[in-house]
């Protein structure tokens, strides 16, 4: 039986496993779970999904056709000297933010196949924005698989390596300033005397209704706001505040530091890569 095994089993893990499984993508039984120890998230994963949990590495990777590196950057190293060993002709994908496809083989030790993917928590629903690189080594049908499984959880879109910085600062982190946003919404209706539920009901169709205008008119979004906003009306008032407080420079400044530290990760965790190569 074709299987996936997921080495962590996060956050990320979680809501890919989700949207694959709603997605009908793979049943669960064909999912398998590993994480560093613990075991108390494993059978979570278990009751909440029905899927395989295993403690057991080698188990867990031989037994899978597409094995999805999914624990922290900082992790990798550990993550990858735990299977390293029980890696045959699996296809390994990533979803680490800032870890290099040449990283990522130097702690393999060898220049196997690896498709780097930047996808979001919004797998979980199946509506991720995913984008994925490949190495030299990765097939086309291998290609085919990842795009395939990519697409049953959302949008996906294939891009060289070295724009999985911007993308990750853009589309991998992007639901978080989404989310901050309606945090600050919130904080404002609540000043303004609204009730929560009232409040939180109008944020998110202005949201829903927002973003599929958007993707259904094609207009652009400079274009959209004009049109909602009246010369001398409130949304000017509420647009020059914002202006006021630099909010384009701050969005900027903010995706931009995304990326740096995505570029930093890359550095930092290729020299510990390099190290770990030569210590054994
Ligand atoms: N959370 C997000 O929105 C996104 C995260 N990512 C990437 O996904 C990866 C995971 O992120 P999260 O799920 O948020 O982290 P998390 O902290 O929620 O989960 C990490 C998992 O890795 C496991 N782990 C740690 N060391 C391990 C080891 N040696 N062997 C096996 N498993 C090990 C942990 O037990 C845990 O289950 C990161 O590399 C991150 O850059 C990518 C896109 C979006
Ligand atoms: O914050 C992070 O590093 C990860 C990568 C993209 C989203 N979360």
């Amino acid at each position: 039986m074709n299987k996936i095994a997921f080495i962590g089993a996060g956050s990320m893990a979680e809501a890919i496993i989700q949207g694959l499984i709603d997605g009908g993508m793979y049943l669960p039984e064909q999912i398998i779970v590993t994480n560093r120890s613990n075991i108390e998230r494993l059978t979570y994963l278990k009751e909440e999904y029905g899927v395989n949990i295993s403690a057991n590495k080698q188990q867990v990777v031989q037994e899978a056709s597409i094995v999805m590196l999914a624990m922290k950057p900082k992790d990798v190293c550990e993550g990858i000297e735990s299977v390293r060993e029980y890696i045959g002709d699996q296809l390994v994908i990533s979803v680490l933010a800032g870890i290099s496809i040449q990283t990522i083989q130097e702690i393999f030790g060898s220049n196997i196949p690896i498709i780097r993917s930047m996808p979001n928590t919004s797998a979980s629903i199946r509506m991720s924005a995913t984008a994925i690189a490949a190495s030299d080594r990765v097939t086309m049908e291998q290609i085919k698989i990842t795009k395939h499984l990519f697409e049953t959880i959302g949008l996906v879109t294939v891009v060289e390596e070295d724009q999985l910085d911007a993308v990750t600062a853009l589309s991998g982190s992007g639901p978080a300033y989404i989310y901050y946003m309606v945090e600050s919404l919130q904080d404002s209706a609540e000043k303004l005397g609204l009730e929560r539920e009232v409040a939180n009901n109008l944020i998110l169709q202005t949201l829903a209704g927002a973003a599929e205008m958007l993707m259904q008119t094609n207009k652009p979004a400079a274009l959209l706001r004009q049109e909602v906003t009246s010369p001398g009306g409130t949304t000017e008032a509420g647009i020059k505040t914002l202006q006021s407080y630099h909010f384009s420079e701050a969005v900027i400044h903010c995706v931009k530091q995304a990326a740096v530290r995505s570029c930093e990760l890359k550095e930092m965790f290729r020299d510990q890569a390099m190290k770990e190569k030569s210590r054994r």
